[in-house]
């Protein structure tokens, strides 16, 4: 058995549609009903569910599938809550609540949007809600769409910093080539890095229904690896697929992920441009070199240029050496108002509180 996990969960046109051109209910509730187990054994799910193009495709019966844009955003919004409807109805028979979060690709580029986000999103899983996340179709187009929802649960595990994603589609995992027109393909069970050779065996845009095909999930698993989240594509009609994978059975291809995720992190963090520099003093800065502590309001003396929360810190010590990097969990102003101050103050000088640390020592970086 392998810990508690926060799994991010894939699930794409063809699987909720289970190859006819319906939602298939039968499909949801198996669906439903795995999500339920492995909650019940203790883990998290994040949901981002395909499937709204094509529940109102249903409702309103439009003939051809090759549609224009507008008669798309059109369809997405009458099919986002019949789609949202049916989970809640099926996930209460498994005394499950569900939320809808709809993202798009700005979500993701502010960041007071992206932790606007991430705060919902922990929010959910902390009161044991279910969120569903799709994209926001109706109101995004062109650039402002992330474009697929592989690529989206991607940026989803990467949001939540999840432990695994797990995409299942129509396909049993990463073929050696497209099975539906190479019948002599063979599954590949591990990725050890997505390289132009693996690129190259994604075929063409996939099943009619769906939208990126192998192509997408391939990109998706490079994103989330990268991050240190691995990723498994799994098939969406084997019975318990979900359970299954987090009880630790192969099945589909698993793209192993590089280094840890807090790894991934520190490297992210150094790569970000620094947008201000807090000066410690020497009780603080002791904390931070020599025990690697998160680093709290009451060792900082000066917060210096204008940053947002989650914004990159320099951290500065009383010589006037920088020591570390980090991410702020205040915005500089709030920073200036703390300083100085014990972490139970800070509710009362500010009247609200994102947590005891400046600075937390998981978005710390020595130097
Ligand atoms: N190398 C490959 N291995 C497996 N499937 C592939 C490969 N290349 C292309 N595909 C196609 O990708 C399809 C899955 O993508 P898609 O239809 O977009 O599903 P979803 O709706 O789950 O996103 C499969 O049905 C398969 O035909
Ligand atoms: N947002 C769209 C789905 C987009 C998408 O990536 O579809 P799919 O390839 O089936 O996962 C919808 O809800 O219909």
């Amino acid at each position: 058995m392998l810990g508690r996990m926060r799994v991010v969960l894939k699930l794409g046109t063809s699987v909720l549609t289970a190859g006819t051109d319906r939602l298939h209910r039968p499909r949801l509730v198996d669906l439903l009903r795995g999500m339920a187990a492995v909650r019940a054994a203790g883990h998290e799910v994040v949901l981002v569910s395909s499937g709204a193009v094509n529940a109102g495709w249903e409702t309103l019966g439009f003939p051809p599938r090759d549609r224009t844009l507008a008669e798309k955003q059109l369809l997405a919004a009458v099919g986002q809550g019949r789609l949202m409807h049916l989970y809640a109805t099926i996930a209460e028979l498994y005394g499950l609540n569900v939320a809808q979060v709809l993202l798009t690709a700005d979500d993701f580029r502010d960041r007071t949007r992206y932790l606007n986000a991430r705060t919902t999103l922990d929010s959910c899983l902390l009161r044991g809600v279910l969120p569903i996340i799709n994209e926001n179709d109706a109101v995004a187009t062109g650039q402002l769409r992330v474009g697929d929802n592989d690529t989206l649960s991607a940026f989803v595990a990467n949001l939540t910093e999840a432990d695994l994603l797990v995409i299942l589609t129509d396909a049993a995992g990463l073929y050696t080539a497209d099975p539906r027109t190479h019948p002599d393909a063979t599954l590949i069970p591990v990725v050890e890095r997505v390289t132009p050779e693996i690129w190259a065996l994604a075929g063409g845009a996939g099943s009619h229904r769906g939208t990126g095909g192998m192509h997408t999930k391939i990109q998706a698993a490079e994103i989330a690896t990268r991050a240190g989240t691995p990723v498994v594509v799994a098939p969406g009609d084997v019975a318990d697929a979900l359970p299954r994978i987090l009880a630790g059975e192969s099945l589909g291809t698993r793209f192993l992920a590089h280094g840890t995720r807090l790894e991934a992190r520190k490297r992210w963090i150094l790569a970000e441009i620094a947008a201000g520099s807090i000066m410690l003093d020497e009780g603080a800065a002791k904390a931070v070199v020599e025990r690697g502590g998160s680093l709290l309001p009451a060792g900082i003396r000066q917060v210096e240029g204008e940053f947002e929360r989650g914004h990159t810190i320099r951290i500065i010590a009383p010589e006037g050496r920088e020591i570390a990097r980090g991410l702020s969990r205040y915005h500089s102003s709030d920073l200036r108002r703390i300083q100085g101050h014990h972490s139970r103050e800070i509710e009362g000088v500010l009247g609200y509180t994102f947590g005891p640390e400046a600075v937390h020592r998981d978005d710390l970086v020595r130097l």
